[in-house]
């Protein structure tokens, strides 16, 4: 159940959504589209699901030109950030609903519904009322219902965006457990990279409406096509032109490597288990650089040390597009 995104274009008066959009989604995979708010990610999902017209290119889902179908012609699942549940039906009748309304048996609608509760371990609150359950049970009940008509494809927009911290990272595991025993088609919009790099088989990020970057978490995370990419996707900093993520940088004190850059330690700060050391540079550089507790004390540095920088040999870097002013510090010039 594979979709082809080809050449998708989409326009909201003269603002421009989407611009000539192409992705394969593969088929049974658990895929992110991530990016920041306002990006294209929901338009894109929109269409996919039919509940948007593109204004130009197609939209293949499993081999069959979708492009001018309804959505109820689409076999598609769909759950929203605010799931909109039917407040005086039972969670089992709430599940049930797709089914009943295709006028399935009543014995098969039974063992379809118990299953799916199961599934998504609501079994023991079946009977209840949505407003009798918590948010992330709101939002299994949702899955589940969206599932109960087994469709080719499930599209899930921040459907846990609502929620707080904690219970959205346990759906996520629980997303993708689900997943590995579903294996439905699965295309989620979110703009947390964490959950993205946690969750996802394949990531394609989109930034004001057009595709940076398509691959697996490790393909983006260790090799980002763009600023953009490595941006989106973890802390960095700048060191002289390049980009690099700050536990890639290694501080030394003795005798310096060809291309290590000269500073001072200018701060030290500890951030839960990591000690972030920022490293002032002669040119007055701002160097944040992220160390293990214990390679800070092997390191046996303080604020005003002499220090040398290098980036650790493969570590993804990127050129920075405009080389932006160095973050103001006092210079450092002649004080080695
Ligand atoms: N029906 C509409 N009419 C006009 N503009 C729209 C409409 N729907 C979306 N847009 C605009 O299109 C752009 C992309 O919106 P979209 O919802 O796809 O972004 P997104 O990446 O999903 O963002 P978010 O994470 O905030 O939901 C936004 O600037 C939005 O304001």
């Amino acid at each position: 159940m594979s979709i082809e995104i080809a050449n998708v274009g989409k326009r909201f008066g003269g603002f421009v959504a989407l611009d000539d959009v192409s992705v394969s989604i593969p088929a049974g995979q658990l895929t992110a589209l991530l990016g920041p708010s306002g990006g294209g990610k929901s338009t894109l999902l929109r269409i996919i699901a039919g509940l948007e017209r593109a204004d130009t290119g197609r939209v293949e889902i499993d081999g069959v030109d979708a492009t001018g179908l309804p959505p109820q012609k689409r076999n598609v699942g769909f759950v929203f950030q605010h799931y909109a549940a039917f407040k005086h039906l039972s969670v089992r009748r709430n599940v049930a609903f797709g089914l009943e309304i295709r006028k399935r048996g009543r014995d098969e609608i039974r063992r379809r519904v118990d299953e799916l509760l199961a599934l998504v371990h609501l079994e023991q609150f079946a009977d209840r009322l949505p407003s009798q359950l918590s948010g992330g049970q709101r939002q299994r009940m949702a899955l589940a219902r969206a599932l109960a008509v087994e469709p080719t494809v499930l599209l899930l927009d921040e459907p846990f965006g609502a929620l707080d911290a904690k219970v959205r990272k346990e759906l996520r595991d629980w997303l993708r457990r689900l997943h590995d025993e579903v294996h439905v088609t699965t295309v989620f919009v979110t703009h947390d990279q964490e959950e993205a790099l946690e969750v996802a088989d394949e990531i394609v990020v989109i930034n004001e409406g057009r595709v940076e970057q398509i691959g697996s978490p490790d393909q983006l995370y260790d090799a980002p096509a763009n600023e953009f990419v490595m941006r989106f996707l973890g802390p960095v900093t700048q060191l002289g032109d390049q980009l690099v993520r700050p536990h890639d940088l290694q501080i030394r004190t003795g005798a310096a490597a060809p291309a290590a850059v000269a500073g001072r330690v200018s701060r030290v700060t500890r951030v839960g288990f990591e000690i972030r050391v920022d490293v002032t540079t002669e040119p007055g550089q701002v160097v944040a650089v992220t160390l293990t507790r214990n390679e800070f004390l092997a390191l046996g540095v303080d604020t005003g040390a002499a220090v040398w920088l290098t980036i650790a040999p493969g570590s993804p870097t990127t050129t920075a597009a405009a080389s932006r002013p160095v973050t103001a510090a006092p210079s450092l010039a002649g004080s080695r």
